[in-house]
């Protein structure tokens, strides 16, 4: 496509320039100056820490037909020869370009977005799951990775910039899917990311506190959640939670046509449940919906796992999924990766190891909930908290350990470039004088202590980390893995190494 082609329908950046570039035509996007090659069109965004487009010239003597910047980069280092435009809105003319550029694969996909503080991951594969089952070729795009039938790339945000995401929904399209389903974050909606995009689904599960250092408070978080549901982005049906103080103020601001609320036991709800029987291995009830109701049993525990399965049944029966086809199949779901993921080394095992990615007050608390009827002995609870993050949630996060679980071991997340210790005191500073916490700042020390000190019956609960096989310290990434960890200090408990 050629550069004047490519601009024509960009909002703010006025009267395109009579420059050769213009019908030069244009190999790729970049954001990154030091990415761009020959061909390519240099988009540089304003961050937090600079002006991206102040690197133009960098771009531009790589081998950039042209760059698109922000009027003060412009201002601060006008072009001359050069073909520099500047844009008034760049989140906007950034997502218009590289929506132009991929030919609309956002508004082609019948997308299904899925956004809140807790449950997207496990929500979206479940999604991704029964439309699978369904014969429905699907993407799912999220916190672990971009994957769709022969591919999978793991994921750098949970959301994609704009550019990658519509490179990525172009390939999706090209591959055969007619279904994306994709984790929208809040900074993605904040920043645009998703501009272009045409949600036929568009999913909410809950706001609880998380992500503070980057939105000013809890309003301007519910706020960047709610974009989702404007008319820009939602074409369909919006699915509610309409348990969640939040969840209840969204519906109420929406067409009520467009909206199927879920609630787990409210029989005014468009999806709930009645009949719930918790067993060892999951839980059975009936579920009510829209299209009728049905027996079910899943292999999920916990209540909000009931949430994400109704706010699931809710996506695929808007698109067209069989009622009974979906009860057929919620009893094999095979669960997410390091989500309630046990870790067993032998069906001989007298405790239990449970890894989870709660790493917010809410998600903690839950998980700390979830698991205590299938815990006999005591609850061992490692968890810590992220640094360079919301500072604000290590005390709660501290508190509702100690007094949730029988012991509380405080240790490291990814301290990023805090001190560890700094990280830990915050967190300790949540907990109760009353309760003496474990604290181990070395997270494979204290995932073995743990481990090797726990008693028959009791259960380990490793927190945080989930999935993750990483652990970031400063600026370096290391391989950790909490399931390896658990593994090998299991295996020395049971005296094979
Ligand atoms: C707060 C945030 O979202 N920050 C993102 C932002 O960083 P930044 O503003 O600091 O970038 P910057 O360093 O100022 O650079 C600005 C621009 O100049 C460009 N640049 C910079 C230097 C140069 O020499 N040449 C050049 O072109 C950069 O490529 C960039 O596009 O732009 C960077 C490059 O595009 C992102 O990597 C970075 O994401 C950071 C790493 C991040 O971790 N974001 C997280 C918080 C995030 O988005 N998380 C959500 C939610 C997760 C959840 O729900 O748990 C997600 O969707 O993943
Ligand atoms: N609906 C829910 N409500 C509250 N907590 C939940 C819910 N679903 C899952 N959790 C808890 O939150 C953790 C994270 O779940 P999940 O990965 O599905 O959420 P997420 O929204 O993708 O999180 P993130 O944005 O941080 O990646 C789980 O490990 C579990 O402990």
């Amino acid at each position: 496509m050629k550069l004047r082609e490519l601009l024509a329908g960009v909002e703010g950046i006025g009267q395109l320039p009579e420059h050769s570039a213009m019908d030069a035509l244009v190999k790729g996007l970049k954001t990154n100056s030091h990415a761009c090659g020959v061909g390519d069109l240099f988009i540089g965004m304003p961050g937090t820490r600079v002006d991206g487009g102040e690197f133009w010239q960098s771009a531009i003597a790589s081998g950039a037909i042209a760059a698109i910047i922000s009027p003060q980069a412009a201002e601060k280092n006008p072009p001359t020869s050069e073909c520099a435009i500047a844009a008034k809105d760049m989140t906007k003319a950034c997502a218009q370009i590289a929506a132009a550029f991929y030919n609309y694969p956002g508004q082609k996909l019948k997308l299904v977005g899925m956004t809140g503080t807790n449950g997207k991951t496990t929500t979206t594969h479940l999604i991704e799951y029964l439309l699978h089952k369904a014969n429905k070729n699907t993407a799912l795009m999220g916190t672990l990775y971009t994957r769709w039938a022969g591919f999978e790339q793991t994921a750098v945000h949970t959301t994609p910039f704009a550019v990658e995401l519509q490179q990525q929904l172009a390939e999706a399209l090209n591959a055969g899917n007619e279904f994306a389903v994709m984790e929208v974050s809040s900074h993605a909606l904040a920043q645009g990311r998703v501009m272009g995009c045409q949600f036929e689904v568009a999913v909410f599960s809950n706001l609880t506190q998380d992500h503070l250092d980057y939105h000013t408070d809890m309003e301007d978080y519910f706020a960047a959640k709610a974009l989702l549901f404007n008319s820009d982005y939602l074409t369909g049906r919006a699915i509610i939670n309409s348990d969640d103080v939040y969840g209840k103020r969204l519906i109420t601001s929406l067409n009520s046509d467009k909206v199927w609320s879920y609630s787990v036991n409210d029989s005014t709800a468009d999806l709930w449940m009645s009949d719930l029987n918790y067993e060892p291995n999951g839980v059975s009830g009936t579920m009510h919906t829209p299209k009728g109701k049905v027996a079910f049993r899943s292999p999920l525990v916990g209540q909000y796992n009931l949430e994400n399965l109704l706010a699931a049944v809710g996506a695929v029966l808007h698109l067209g999924v069989d009622l009974q086809l979906i009860a057929s199949v919620i009893p094999e779901f095979p669960g997410v990766p390091g989500r309630m993921e046990r870790v067993q080394i032998t069906s001989e095992q007298e405790i239990s190891v449970i890894v989870d990615y709660a790493h917010t007050p809410d998600s903690l608390e839950n998980l700390l909930k979830a698991a205590r009827p299938f815990i006999p002995g005591k609850m061992i609870c490692v968890f810590g908290c992220g640094g360079d993050r919301d500072r604000t949630k290590r005390p709660k996060m501290g508190k509702i350990a100690a007094e949730l679980a029988d012991v509380a071991v405080v240790t490291s997340d990814n301290p990023r470039t805090e001190d560890p210790e700094r990280i830990l005191a915050d967190v300790l500073a949540g907990i109760p004088d009353t309760i003496n916490p474990t604290v181990i700042c070395d997270r494979a020390t204290a995932i073995r202590t743990a481990i090797l000190q726990a008693q028959p019956g009791d259960g380990v609960l490793l927190a945080g980390k989930g999935h993750e096989d990483y652990q970031i310290l400063g600026t370096e990434k290391i391989h950790f893995d909490d399931r390896e960890h658990a593994k090998d200090a299991l295996e020395e408990r049971m005296g094979n190494r």
